[in-house]
């Protein structure tokens, strides 16, 4: 076992908003795993589902209030810097040439997201690249046949795995997940209902004062 490697892990998503889901995952796997870095890194747009709510820019700062008392989560921004569509497999080969070979990097997702990997783009090559770690969610499975099934038989790895080498294990983690959504952070607002609770207050400030998801076609960009 390697001890020296640097453990990089990276927690992405659309952000829109960041909530204590988010958060609390993220601040769980980077206790629970060791990495040295758990960075949250929000998509720019993804091709995969409709564009975000509001633009890259508000969902930059909401992710940085969300943040700004806890130096264990950091932000990374590149997906945002870079415009365009969002596609994991180049952000992963840009941190690769950024950071060398040897670092170990870990892209962590939902299980939801998981079992829709085989629809990503290039997605063969995302193991060459880093580490999948994945934490299942209340009301999802670990599927028995198909491509991801195959995938987490012959990528399966152990905690321990994402220090032995850079990439290409699929380590999942069994860990209660909050049962909160943007997506129901978003219709509460629009029906004027509160979704304080379920996000930070510096968070729920932000979308009052910019009166932000108060109508279902807020601008995005
Ligand atoms: N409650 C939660 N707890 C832990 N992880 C979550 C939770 N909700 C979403 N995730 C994970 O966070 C990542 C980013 O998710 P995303 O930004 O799409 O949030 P979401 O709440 O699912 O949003 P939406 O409802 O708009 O789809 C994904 O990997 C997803 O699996
Ligand atoms: O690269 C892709 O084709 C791709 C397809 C679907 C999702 N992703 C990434 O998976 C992460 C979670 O996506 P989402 O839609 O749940 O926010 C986020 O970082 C997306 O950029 C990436």
């Amino acid at each position: 076992m390697n001890s020296e490697r640097r453990a990089i892990a990276l927690f992405g998503g659309t952000f829109d908003p960041v909530h204590f889901g988010h958060l609390r995952m993220a601040l769980e796997l980077k206790e629970a795993l060791g990495f040295d870095e758990m960075r949250l890194l929000p998509s720019h747009q993804p091709r995969h589902r409709q564009s975000p709510g509001v633009s890259a820019e508000r969902r930059r700062e909401m992710l940085a209030l969300a943040i700004r008392d806890c130096p264990e989560l950091t932000l990374d921004d590149r997906e945002l810097c870079r415009g365009g569509d969002t596609y994991t497999v180049d952000t992963l080969e840009a941190l690769r040439a950024e950071l060398g070979e040897s670092v170990s990097l870990s892209f962590c997702m939902g299980l939801d997201s998981l079992l829709t990997l085989p629809t990503w783009h290039r997605w063969q090559r995302l193991l060459e690249l880093a580490h999948l770690v994945v934490a299942t969610r209340p009301g999802w499975h670990l599927p028995e046949e198909g491509e991801v099934a195959e995938l987490l038989r012959s990528h399966e790895g152990e905690p321990r795995s994402l220090r032995e080498s850079p990439a290409g294990s699929i380590v999942v983690r069994e860990q209660t997940l909050l049962p909160i959504s943007a997506t129901r952070i978003r219709q509460l607002i629009e029906r004027g209902q509160s979704p304080r609770f379920l996000l930070p207050d510096a968070v729920l400030q932000y979308i009052e004062d910019k009166q932000l998801y108060r109508t279902a076609t807020e601008s995005g960009c």
